[in-house]
């Protein structure tokens, strides 16, 4: 797994994040617009034009493979290529979640982008969101936590619109945490989901011992 280090200031982070947020939501919009648009065949195929010439302005320098998570010598992460919560992806639903400890929850309201029954919510965005959210739970006191097993019950249909989600911890037992989280809308939850979450080995704090630097997490695994 890539844990590259890049030693930057929380003022260098966030001047970054206010250039690249604003493009991200830029191509949010036109990704929605693109799913919705009911202009004719020639503006279609002119758009097509227009959008490959700034793919191609994107791409005159562009780093090797993915973006990976970034960290800072202080551990703030830089996952802005994830695709849950990727401050540098499109695809990514708009999420802003908040964390307190074992608790992480947020508000969203979802659009056409992430429709899968007509109307309402693809189980695999819904599933995609939960997932994001047990993990960042999980996480809260420093330990960081890969899913080892996520169930998920679809209660109902979850309309797309404004929604809320929460995800808490419920237990731990050595390196094993679980997580119950639901997805809900303004008539109650939708979808419900409970997980597994394991810190893998290199991250393990039994007895509440400081986590390893994930660089030299790295080279002892
Ligand atoms: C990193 C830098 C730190 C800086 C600070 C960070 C702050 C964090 C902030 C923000 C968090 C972000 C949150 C992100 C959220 C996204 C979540 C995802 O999408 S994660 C991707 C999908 N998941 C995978 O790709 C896992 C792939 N699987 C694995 O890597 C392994 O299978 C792993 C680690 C899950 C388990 O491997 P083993 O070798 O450690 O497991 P063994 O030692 O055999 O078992 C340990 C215990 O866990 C149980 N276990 C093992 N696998 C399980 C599973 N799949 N489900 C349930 N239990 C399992 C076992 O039964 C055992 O339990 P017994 O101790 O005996 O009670």
């Amino acid at each position: 797994m890539d844990f590259r280090i890049e030693d930057i200031s929380p003022e260098e982070i966030s001047r970054r994040l206010s250039v690249v947020e604003p493009l991200t939501e830029s191509v949010r919009r036109l990704i929605d617009a693109v799913i919705r648009t009911e202009v004719d065949d020639a503006e279609l195929i002119a758009a097509t034009e227009r959008i490959d010439q700034v793919v191609q302005t994107l791409r005159s320098r562009q780093r090797d493979g993915s973006f990976g998570t970034p960290y800072t010598p202080t551990f703030i992460g830089m996952p802005w290529g994830n695709a849950a919560v990727g401050a540098r992806n499109a695809i990514a639903p708009p999420l802003q979640i908040r964390t307190e400890s074992g608790v992480a929850e947020c508000e969203m309201v979802l659009g056409a982008a992430y429709e899968g029954p007509g109307g309402c919510v693809h189980g695999g965005v819904a599933a995609l969101m939960l997932d994001q959210l047990v993990g960042e739970a999980a996480s809260t006191d420093g330990l960081p936590s890969f899913t080892g097993t996520l169930t998920v019950r679809y209660l109902r249909p979850t309309r797309l619109g404004a929604l809320s989600a929460r995800a808490e911890v419920t237990g731990r037992e050595g390196r094993k945490t679980f997580v119950h989280a639901t997805l809900s809308d303004d008539d109650g939850v939708t979808v419900e989901a409970d997980a597994i979450m394991i810190a893998p080995k290199g991250f393990a704090l039994p007895g509440g011992e400081v986590l390893p630097h994930p660089a030299t997490a790295q080279e002892e695994n």
